[in-house]
């Protein structure tokens, strides 16, 4: 059984069709990426896996399971969570409070602050894992203001991982960011467990090269082709599309 597997999606706003009969399938492990050109409905489509946007026809299936429309809070707590192209981050606490905050609500919200002091510090303890893993050690006790820009990008990673998902969706993990800043969230996400799986939106292609093992590019909401990256890379549609493109 796939991890995630969407079947004949659609959505349209109006007379737009922006996702049309999206099949892709996600297995555990996975490094999946999605490309295409602006408004090829990527963030779409990542939506509507999340719960954000209903999807107008076809289901989303999670291990078998039918998520289709249901809350993006349910498809968290079910194993899917993910990063947005802007950060949501609480700018006044620090990284380590941001990351703390979102193993609480991991552990069930408001209930377990309820529960007293050695609570609490597992969960700094467990937040601090999950720093550790993104690379932030030494940021624990920067409030997030003072955080550089790709610094902020990877919190939102370990917020992300707070969930303790098994598909980890990124939405541009690197777009705003420096060469060095995209190659430290390369090596970052290349370190991340192996059997998590990842889908991923991104533009950069060096990105998309380093860390895919499997590239699917949609194309006015469309599946235009599907693969390995050296299948990708040698598709004639796909060249003339987007890679020779200005993409
Ligand atoms: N809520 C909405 N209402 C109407 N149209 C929308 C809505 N959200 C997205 N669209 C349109 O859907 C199309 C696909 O947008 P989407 O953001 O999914 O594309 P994308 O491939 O992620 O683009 P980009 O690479 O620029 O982020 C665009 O034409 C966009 O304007």
């Amino acid at each position: 059984m796939k991890l995630l597997q969407t079947e004949n999606l659609c959505k349209a706003f109006g007379s737009l069709v922006v996702t049309q009969d999206v099949n892709l399938t996600v297995d555990r492990g996975e490094r999946h990426v999605v490309i295409g050109p602006n408004g090829a409905g990527k963030t779409s489509l990542v939506h509507q896996i999340t719960g954000q946007l209903i999807p107008t026809s076809g289901r989303v299936l999670f291990k078998g399971r039918d998520i289709t429309g249901m809350r993006p809070e349910h498809i968290c707590q079910m194993g899917i969570s993910r990063t947005f192209q802007k950060n949501n981050l609480f700018r006044s606490l620090n990284a380590r409070e941001n990351v703390r905050l979102a193993v609480q609500a991991k552990q069930g919200g408001w209930y377990q602050a309820l529960r007293g002091v050695g609570i609490r510090t597992a969960q700094y303890e467990r937040a601090e894992q999950i720093l550790e893993q993104t690379r932030l050690t030494s940021r624990l006790d920067h409030p997030v203001s003072s955080l550089s820009y790709g610094e902020q990008r990877q919190l939102e990673v370990a917020i992300a991982l707070a969930a303790e998902p098994q598909l980890l969706l990124l939405d541009e993990p690197t777009s705003g960011m420096s060469p060095a800043e995209t190659e430290h969230m390369i090596a970052l996400v290349r370190e991340l467990p192996k059997d998590l799986a990842i889908l991923m939106i991104e533009h950069d292609m060096k990105v998309v090269f380093s860390l895919a093992n499997h590239i699917t590019v949609l194309y006015y909401g469309e599946v235009l082709a599907c693969g390995k990256p050296q299948d990708i890379q040698g598709n004639c549609k796909v060249r003339e599309v987007y890679l020779g493109g200005k993409h």
